[in-house]
């Protein structure tokens, strides 16, 4: 399984698309259109930040077991990241300590459950869609999702600042997996068929060198 990494907007739907495509195999999406908890998350944070966690630790839970059965399915975000989502809220005050308690304790205990509820506990690859804050925000008002627009709520800048800032260390010390980063500013694999070439040639080599692509 390849696990894509990255901000709000960083490119990982898109990728998943891209690069299980080009392997011929899954992309599992997060659950975010069709997700109930998200948009009262936004309107009233401290309410909801618990509920939506354990609401995406469920999804996510049930994509790994999914994703898992076969090499080279694409997950669109990672586990772990659910836990900076929701570790940071809680620094936030949106969340008490008691909830953040019973939410590692699910996590973990989950985790410990995977060796048998999927093939392997760890993913094959991670590979990290590295966005800067502008780039973030370009994305952001280009998709359109309304409750993430800035201009709903003038908090939202600082939010997407602490989150690149979590990431930026959370790469760094991240080591379930072999981990590659890719400059998400840089390359327009979006719009830009050289782009895309070159992401998916990365994305291959780094395959190759793990077994996991002929
Ligand atoms: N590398 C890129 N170059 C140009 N545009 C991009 C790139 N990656 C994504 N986009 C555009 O940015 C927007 C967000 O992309 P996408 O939904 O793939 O991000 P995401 O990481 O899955 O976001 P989220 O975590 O919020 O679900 C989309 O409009 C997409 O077309
Ligand atoms: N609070 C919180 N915890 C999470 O684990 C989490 N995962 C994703 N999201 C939000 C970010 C995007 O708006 C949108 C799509 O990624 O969903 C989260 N929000």
């Amino acid at each position: 399984m390849i696990v894509l990494s990255g901000a709000i907007g960083a490119g990982k739907s898109s990728l998943a698309k891209l690069l299980s495509e080009h392997l011929g195999t899954e992309a599992f999406y997060e659950q975010v259109d069709n997700n109930p908890v998200l948009p009262l998350f936004y309107k009233d944070p401290k309410k909801y930040a618990f509920l939506l966690q354990i609401y995406f630790l469920n999804k996510r839970f049930e994509s790994i077991k999914k994703a898992m059965v076969q090499d080279n399915n694409v997950l669109d975000r990672s586990i772990y990241e659910d836990s900076l989502f929701f570790h940071m809220n809680a620094d936030m005050g949106r969340a008490t300590p008691q909830e953040v308690k019973v939410y590692d304790e699910l996590l973990d205990n989950m985790m410990q459950e995977l060796p048998y509820a999927a093939a392997k506990k760890t993913p094959d690859l991670l590979v990290h869609l590295d966005i800067s804050y502008d780039t973030m925000i370009h994305r952001i008002e280009k998709r359109g999702r309304s409750y993430e627009q800035p201009e709903q709520d003038p908090t939202l800048p600082e939010y997407y600042h602490q989150l690149l800032d979590r990431y930026d260390g959370w790469y760094d010390d991240y080591d379930y997996s072999p981990k590659m980063k890719l400059d998400g500013d840089k390359y327009d694999f979006v719009e830009n068929p050289e782009d895309r070439q070159k992401v998916l040639d990365l994305i291959d080599e780094q395959l190759r060198q793990r077994g996991t692509l002929d």
